[in-house]
């Protein structure tokens, strides 16, 4: 089910009568009770149309409709009990908890002197139990990591019980254990409450495991949306990766260096081939690999090095790195 929708969306700044196009032609449908990542480069305009779909940006032409009405038709307040938005930007607000920042998410709902009804409490509750953020509730903020602190961000949107649940490079910042556990999260989120979540992230690996749809973004080019796994076999993941040295590798799921002259056949069993591998590209020039075979082993790991008659035997890639680019 559709929540959001742009129709010939152009975004961009205007300042006095000069306007400043940043991306054209933008035409998507967000859904409800799905993940969706947005990817792109860097300043190709992801900020600007997350700003855009909050109204704090107007458009330069074209439409965005929620729930089939004009976006411009909702009052900002209105819109802040529709949209919760979680931006890049870190919070400084003195000495507030967990729990109270949190409950500033009731504000739409409450007005700023409002207190909090039952049915306000009772979402600040699920909030904090959906973010599993109960154990630090009493913490100060200033005493907070910054994954206990995005996790604080996500529950006060939450507790502000908007259909739609946008976020800013949520994972910016965070160590791999939590850039995981947020988008799960997420994930779980859209999934449980039926909300259509956005998600900005360059986190390409983890949106792949974790997003519903995708919407790639690039410089002059229309919104590419699908699913990630369609868009990885039909190549058009790669529209992310417009160098030549970069490709998407489709069996490993990563990103890596385009390999052409510098594939050498390796034999032996495929995770410690693609490992073995990954190491030559990295550190090997292609002249010296040629007309070397090399055959690999597990447990315990062992290289063979073969070259005509010469035969060289490595207990570790370290080593099989140092003889090779000692050779002229
Ligand atoms: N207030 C503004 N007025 C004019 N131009 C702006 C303004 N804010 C951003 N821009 C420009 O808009 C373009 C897109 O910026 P934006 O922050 O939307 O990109 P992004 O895709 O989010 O980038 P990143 O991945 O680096 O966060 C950039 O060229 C930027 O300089």
């Amino acid at each position: 089910m559709v929540n959001l929708q742009s129709k010939n969306l152009n975004i961009g700044y205007q300042s006095g009568k000069k306007s400043k196009a940043i991306a054209e032609d933008l035409n998507f449908n967000l859904e409800k009770g799905k993940l969706t990542c947005l990817l792109g480069p860097n300043g190709v305009g992801k900020s600007t149309l997350v700003k855009t779909i909050m109204g704090q940006v107007p458009p330069l032409s074209g439409e965005i409709f929620l729930e089939g009405k004009p976006l411009t038709s909702f009052s900002q307040k209105a819109l802040a009990k529709k949209i919760a938005v979680v931006l890049t930007e870190k919070i400084t607000t003195g000495n507030l908890t967990v729990g109270q920042l949190v409950a500033l998410g009731r504000i739409p709902h409450t007005g700023w002197l409002g207190k909090l009804s039952d049915e306000d409490q009772k979402m600040v509750e699920q909030a904090i139990s959906q973010t599993h953020t109960g154990y630090i509730r009493n913490q100060p903020l200033s005493e907070c990591s910054d994954g206990q602190l995005q996790k604080t961000m996500i529950a006060r949107a939450l507790a502000q019980d908007g259909d739609v649940l946008i976020l800013d490079e949520p994972t910016a910042h965070l160590d791999l254990v939590n850039r995981f556990e947020i988008m799960h999260l997420l994930r779980q989120i859209a999934k449980e409450s039926k909300k259509a979540v956005l998600v900005v992230t360059h986190d390409l690996e983890i949106a792949i495991e974790t997003a519903d749809i995708f919407w790639l973004m690039q410089c002059g080019q229309p919104l590419v949306s699908g699913l990630p796994e369609d868009l990885i076999l039909n190549g058009q993941i790669n529209l992310l990766l417009p160098s030549d040295r970069l490709s998407f590798n489709p069996k490993s799921g990563k990103v890596q260096p385009k390999i052409d002259e510098f594939a050498i056949q390796i034999e032996g069993p495929e995770a410690t081939v693609q490992w073995v591998q990954a190491a030559l590209q990295k550190n090997i020039s292609a002249n010296k690999l040629q007309a070397v075979q090399i055959r690999v082993e597990e447990n315990p790991l062992r290289i063979l090095l073969k070259q005509g008659d010469m035969e060289q035997e490595f207990l570790g890639i370290g080593g099989l790195l140092e003889f090779l680019e000692s050779r002229e």
